[in-house]
């Protein structure tokens, strides 16, 4: 209990970061210092407070009528207004949050080390708590690039990055959108794989929630107990099917916490409306359940029933918690759930298959995009897959649909014009029986073939998509029988990490005697081939997944469509400049990644509103300028 101005605040114990103030009748100024400030709406203890709330954007602020909720803890409070440029404007547009001194450091919304002013030291009880020097936001991101840079081993890297994250929220995404292309391989592909394979042994502090098959029938109060309440993207894994490394049960949570920092690095969506969610139903990697160090369930995967009342319990305490507007992106599960959940949750949820829907729609903007360098219209094009699960299934199915659309060619014929080869050889009629109900729509009238390299002989594909997740598939027989009836041979080895790729940039262009037009999942390195330098684009879901739901958000849509992932690949491939495809890349750079989700987030919500899936209006006339205003910037705020 304390009080300020007269005003008392009881202290409810509360353990998040993020509270209203208390009720208070009295003018309040200082040190309600930073964005908020207090004035008496009435009646003593009428339960509600108006607060002056700055706009992170235009730093206008604005009077906001709160309902007296909880209270601070301790001492003299500050209060400190969330940027939520792309809240949902229809309730409170933010979140009050209290910290100073001490906790003003350790809590990584709000902390900025070095870079607090000698003002804010003296009014935020700082003073003694830092060295005297003051440093920029931009002297930091050098200091700590310099610091990353001298770790030679990635996973290192990573381990540093995470650690920022935990200590300053708003560094580590000023790092990371300032030197994207350096970085994003650290907190996402590759080295995301390594760290989810040694997590238990790297685990220093919690990230995201832990929903276990302990946690069966309270799913709505674990909820609960996430410190932020305005959820807007939960990424959610069961670790069965992480990148190409398999079953990595509860040590998948990298993945949905990588994912996230995307979310807000390239898509603009806040870090505390983000929810990295890990659903631990065991895990058959027995070399998970032999390790003293693995941090899961210790037990084999729980399935059928038992794991559909999981994950129905699950999106039903998601969709009570949140609303019916939360993005919930699916990733890395198993083909065998994958599909199902899709297809269960997509007509009550807003649900996102990023390994299914994600993945095709940045191949898809890739193929259009090298149609500029190849020539040809899409179903002019013959189409081989190496793996027909969620990634080859899902950009198989858009591609045919976009040939349908530009073509007027019913979708069972454009069909035909994609081929898959699994783990049985190729997809033909006569395996029909047994095939797996995804893989059925893709067997069609051939005999037989093992081999991909005799199915590569046979079909004859411009278009060769590796997505199955095993490594140096793709020999060099293959890439060269490729380059005997393809001036220009299109080749996509998509398996991540790296380790997975079907083969690298330096095998597709030597072996293809630099002719190929070649994208991987995960980055390489550009390669010199006969005195020219090639560099590939990196095919890979980052491209998509922020803006789409950027895009989503800032319509409210309540239903994903097939058609926005069409416009999103639209809207991707359009930003592949001259200059680009001079180097004969098909995919932008990463440096522009905010402008181009910008477009793609501006494309996917005009196409949720002509859908009539759209929530938020009126719709705002220039979505572009719209999404960007949205969108989430690192730079710190001054705490007056
Ligand atoms: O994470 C990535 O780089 C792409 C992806 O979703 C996967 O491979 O599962
Ligand atoms: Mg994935």
């Amino acid at each position: 209990m304390f009080s300020l101005n007269g005003t008392s605040f009881t202290n409810n114990s509360l353990s998040g970061v993020s509270r209203c103030l208390t009720q208070s009748s009295r003018r309040v100024s200082a040190p309600m210092v930073v964005v908020a400030a207090v004035s008496s709406n009435g009646k003593p203890g009428d339960g509600s407070v108006s607060v002056l709330v700055e706009n992170a954007l235009t730093e206008s602020a604005t009077p906001v009528e709160m309902e007296v909720k909880s209270t601070v803890t301790g001492g003299v409070q500050d209060v400190y207004g969330e940027d939520s440029a792309t809240e949902d404007q229809s309730i409170t547009p933010w979140t009050l949050s209290v910290a100073s001194g001490f906790s003003l450091l350790r809590n990584p919304h709000y902390n900025k080390g070095l870079a607090f002013s000698e003002r804010e030291r003296d009014t935020h009880y700082l003073c003694g708590l830092l060295p005297p020097v003051v440093i920029s936001h931009d002297l930091q991101v050098k200091k700590m690039m310099n610091s990353i840079r001298k770790y030679d081993v990635p996973l290192q890297r990573y381990m540093a990055m995470m650690d920022l994250q935990e200590m300053n929220e708003r560094l580590f995404y000023k790092l990371l959108i300032d030197n994207v292309e350096e970085l994003l391989p650290i907190v996402y592909t590759p080295t995301v794989g390594e760290a989810c394979q040694k997590y238990g042994s790297i685990f220093r502090r919690p990230q995201g929630l832990f929903i276990s098959l302990k946690e069966k029938g309270k799913i709505h109060e674990v909820l609960k107990n996430w410190p932020e309440k305005k959820i807007q993207v939960i990424v959610v894994t069961d670790g069965e099917r992480i990148l190409g490394l398999g079953d990595l049960g509860c040590q998948g949570m990298g993945i949905p916490v990588g994912k996230l920092s995307l979310y807000t690095a390239l898509g603009g969506i806040r870090p505390s409306a983000c929810l990295p969610v890990t659903i631990d139903v065991g895990t058959n990697n027995e070399n998970l359940l032999n390790d003293e160090f693995y941090i899961g369930l210790r037990q084999r995967r729980a399935t059928g029933q038992e794991y559909a009342e999981l994950l129905d319990e699950f999106m039903y305490a998601v969709k009570q918690n949140y609303g019916e507007k939360v993005l919930i992106q699916f990733e890395d599960f198993a083909n065998h759930n994958a599909f199902d959940l899709l297809a269960k949750y997509g007509t009550s949820h807003l649900v996102f298959n990023d390994d299914i829907q994600g993945t095709a729609s940045v191949v898809l903007a890739g193929l259009m995009a090298a149609l500029n360098l190849v020539g040809g219209s899409l179903s002019e094009h013959t189409f081989l897959f190496l793996g027909a699960g969620e990634a080859g299934t899902g950009i198989a199915e858009l591609i045919a649909l976009e040939m349908s659309k530009q073509t007027g060619i019913p979708l069972e014929e454009t069909r035909k014009k994609i081929w898959m080869v699994d783990s049985k050889g190729l997809i033909v009629k006569s395996r029909m029986e047994m095939l797996q109900h995804f893989k059925r729509p893709w067997a069609h009238d051939h005999e037989p073939v093992q081999e991909l390299v005799n199915a590569v002989k046979s079909i004859k594909p411009t278009v060769l998509i590796g997505s199955s997740g095993a490594g140096r598939t793709f020999t060099k027989e293959v890439v060269q029988a490729m380059a005997t009836f393809n001036e220009k041979p299109i080749i996509f080895a998509l398996s991540n990490p790296t380790s997975q790729s079907e083969c690298t940039a330096e095998e597709a262009y030597s072996w293809s005697e630099g002719r190929a037009i070649f994208a991987s999942g995960s980055p390489f390195a550009p390669v010199e081939y006969n005195g020219k330098v090639y560099a590939s684009g990196q095919a890979n879901n980052a491209y998509i997944f922020p803006g789409f739901g950027l895009g989503l958000i800032i319509s409210g849509a309540i239903r994903v469509h097939d058609d926005m992932l069409l416009v999103a690949s639209e809207a991707l491939a359009e930003q592949v400049s001259q200059e680009n495809f001079e180097k004969g890349l098909i995919y932008p750079p990463f440096s522009n990644i905010r402008k181009i989700s910008a477009h793609i987030a501006a494309k996917v919500a005009a196409k949720a509103y002509e859908l009539g899936l759209a929530t938020r209006l009126p719709q705002p006339k220039d979505l572009v300028a719209y999404a960007e205003s949205c969108m989430y910037s690192p730079a710190y705020r001054s705490y007056r």
